[in-house]
């Protein structure tokens, strides 16, 4: 049994956070196989409209009576050209071109609005919140904490987790460069923010009180006791749930998790206009000819959809987004339950073979 601060502050049995991912692979399927198994199992709902959002609380909830996290992107301003939207919808047409979708000249919807997915964790108050993309205001930290929430907030420098502990969540998430999809990066550019989980971790540590969750990179026991012994209280695995049964990632996702090599993800802004870790793909290497600049997130992520979506219909992987971290040939297809299970055993091991060392 590892019990650190944040199984205590979280009532969970394990340190161990299965990551929000949004876009489907967190189905209440694999958040609730996580919590039962003595995780922490979590949705990511950014892209989630409201109604949405509470259906899959309940969901959860008939599959289990054990805590669960709901996350959130903190919503952006961005500010872009018509001139911008314009050019990056004359490339983009090509690839509608190859997939045989008509050109879409306008500018779809981009974000749910984050007033009303608040309410909706308010409503049903869920015993954990995370946030990534920013810190939430000072108002709503507070009214999910007046509600029983635990609030977490992600951090890929020093200075953000201070600002977030500043802004009074209960812990961070410390996001190294390793993690797969989106940076949650806030106070400066993502690409002057990749700083790497064993370098990331220590340093939060040491600059904020609150406990620290690590995340990027981290797929078995050996990089969760490594965490522990950086001063982390937790870790929370994305990648290594990705290709489980319970999870919803498309199967052709799946597929490439299972047989990629570990130097095959990149970060790119291609897919959604924000800094995002990937399996290379046809997409994002045709982007690096594109000489104008890509619209800000989430101008770029709606702009993209419509090609995402045809190419998951179609099977087509080269055009999808496939987030993942860099310790993806780690990945198994085993349940969620049998990951977290391996994950503690190693971690055991791993304890005993220290034990022995300098003996
Ligand atoms: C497919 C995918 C989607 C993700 N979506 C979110 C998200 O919606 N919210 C969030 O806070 N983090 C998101 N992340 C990042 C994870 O929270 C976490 O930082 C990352 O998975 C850790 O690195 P790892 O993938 O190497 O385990 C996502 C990661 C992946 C792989």
């Amino acid at each position: 049994m590892f019990q650190t601060e944040i199984t205590r502050m979280l009532d969970i049995r394990h340190p161990i956070l299965q990551a929000p991912m949004a876009g489907g692979p967190t189905t209440p399927d694999l958040a609730a196989a996580v919590s039962n198994a003595g995780g922490l199992g979590s949705i990511g709902a950014g892209y989630l409209a409201p109604d949405r959002i509470r259906d899959t609380i309940r969901e959860i909830r008939q599959r289990t009576d054990r805590p669960f996290g709901i996350n959130l992107f903190v919503p952006e301003q961005p500010c872009t050209s018509e001139a911008t939207i314009a050019e990056m919808n004359d490339f983009l047409n090509s690839f509608r071109v190859e997939l045989g979708i008509a050109s879409n000249p306008s500018t779809p919807k981009s974000a749910e609005s984050f007033e009303d997915q608040i309410r909706i964790l308010l409503e049903e108050s869920v015993p954990v919140v995370s946030f990534t993309f920013g810190m939430p205001s000072e108002d709503v930290i507070q009214a999910l904490k007046a509600r029983g929430t635990t609030v977490l907030g992600t951090a890929t420098t020093v200075e953000e987790a201070q600002a977030l502990e500043a802004a009074g969540v209960h812990a961070i998430v410390a996001q190294g460069s390793e993690s797969g999809g989106h940076r949650g990066t806030f106070l400066k550019d993502a690409a002057d923010a990749l700083i790497g989980t064993m370098a990331l971790v220590p340093q939060v540590v040491e600059h904020v009180s609150v406990p620290v969750v690590a995340a990027g990179g981290i797929m078995d026991g050996r990089g969760l006791i490594a965490s522990l012994a950086l001063g982390a209280s937790a870790i929370q695995m994305g990648t290594a749930f990705l290709a489980s049964p319970e999870s919803g990632a498309h199967p052709a996702y799946k597929q490439k998790i299972m047989s990629s090599t570990e130097d095959c993800t990149e970060v790119t802004y291609a897919y959604s206009g924000k800094a995002a870790r990937g399996i290379r793909t046809k997409f994002m290497e045709e982007f690096r000819n594109y000489q104008g600049a890509i619209p800000p997130y989430p101008i770029q992520n709606a702009m993209t959809r419509d090609i995402r979506q045809t190419a998951a219909q179609a099977n087509l992987p080269e055009y999808m987004s496939l987030w993942a971290g860099q310790g993806l040939r780690l990945a198994d297809d085993r349940s969620a339950a049998s990951i977290i299970d391996r994950t503690i055993e190693q971690a055991n091991d791993v304890v005993g073979m220290i034990s022995t060392l300098g003996k």
